[in-house]
């Protein structure tokens, strides 16, 4: 028997891969919310999710969206998030929990958290579950099944409140942790935005290639590489953001790599095969780390 929903009302803006997601999960359990508002910037979008029929009710206007809800969830890509809050703020209601599903944590706190009228209460949230897929038809109920959903509460955040987002993520099958900001955006940008930043490189190194030989190159790709191109698939809009909202965290964390890249690139050129054999196998290592975490 599922629980009384969480929340009477809770607004979505940004309705895509993960706004999507939280939509069809509270559909599923009817534990989250008694009423599900999409709200998205194009009408291509907000005509897909009427069709869909996965929200009680659409709203272009962020603004009309957020009305009398009692949770508001930012689910548009990081650099977004000024001109939202700066729209939804005077509209919020008294008590309205605002949190969000951002990549990057340190952002949202600087764009949306002085924007908010006192009374509101303000929890960043970070699901780590998704795809390369975007757009309303690509989530699913199950997305956060088993995946971290990290939480950056500010400080002297209310204590029902963060409890309650959290509780909001338990119930979408999340375990969830919260931590400060500036440590989940470099954590992030080690296991996740230097990733996706190299997966993009390393589509346009081989794609250049193809173009300055003239000759098949693509075709020959092997797993491996067709590996790399699935996060390489990505949103660009999504990180674009993402990159632009983590710079200090990402370049410290490229320039590292780039060290660790140059130390292999050493040992290739003089032939240190133990120091090419250790570091190869600290892959190994991390892949099976990840299988017993349950997280590969
Ligand atoms: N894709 C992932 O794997 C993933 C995982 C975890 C968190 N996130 C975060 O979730 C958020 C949404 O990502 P997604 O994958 O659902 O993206 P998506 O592209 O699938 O959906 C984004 C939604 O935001 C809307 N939107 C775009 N620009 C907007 C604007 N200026 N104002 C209002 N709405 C706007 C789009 O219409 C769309 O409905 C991002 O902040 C992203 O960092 C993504
Ligand atoms: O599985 C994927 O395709 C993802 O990229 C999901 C992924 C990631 O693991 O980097 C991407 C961005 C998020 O903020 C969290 C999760």
């Amino acid at each position: 028997m599922a629980e009384q929903p969480l929340f009477r009302r809770v607004a979505l803006l940004g309705f895509g891969l993960i706004g999507g997601s939280i939509a069809r999960r509270a559909r599923q359990t009817g534990d989250i919310a008694a009423e599900i508002v999409a709200n998205a910037r194009s009408e291509a979008t907000l005509a897909r999710v009427r069709e869909l029929g996965i929200a009680d009710r659409v709203e272009a206007d962020p603004a009309r969206a957020v009305e009398g809800a009692d949770c508001v969830i930012l689910c548009a890509p990081v650099g977004a998030y000024a001109e939202l809050a700066q729209a939804i703020a005077p509209h919020l209601a008294p008590g309205c929990i605002v949190t969000d599903v951002g990549s990057t944590k340190q952002s949202v706190l600087r764009d949306v958290g002085p924007l908010l009228p006192e009374g509101v209460h303000f929890v960043p949230a970070h699901p780590l579950a998704g795809t390369e897929y975007s757009g309303p038809d690509s989530g699913f109920a199950t997305l956060f099944e088993g995946r971290w959903c990290l939480l950056t509460p500010p400080p002297g955040a209310d204590e029902a409140a963060v409890e309650k987002v959290a509780e909001l993520w338990r119930r979408c099958g999340s375990m969830v942790e919260t931590m400060e900001a500036a440590h989940h955006d470099r954590v992030l940008a080690i296991v996740s935005h230097l990733p996706h930043l190299i997966a993009f490189t390393i589509c346009g190194t081989a794609d250049d290639l193809e173009g300055e030989s003239r000759q098949q190159v693509l075709q020959f790709a092997a797993s491996g590489f067709r590996d790399f191109t699935r996060i390489a698939a990505s949103d660009p809009v999504m990180w674009r953001d993402v990159f632009l909202n983590n710079r200090e965290a990402l370049l410290e964390m490229l320039a590292r790599f780039t060290e660790d890249a140059q130390a292999m690139a050493r040992a290739v050129r003089w032939g240190d095969a133990a120091y090419i054999e250790d570091k190869i196998r600290r892959g190994r290592i991390i892949r099976r780390s990840l299988i017993e975490l349950k997280q590969a």
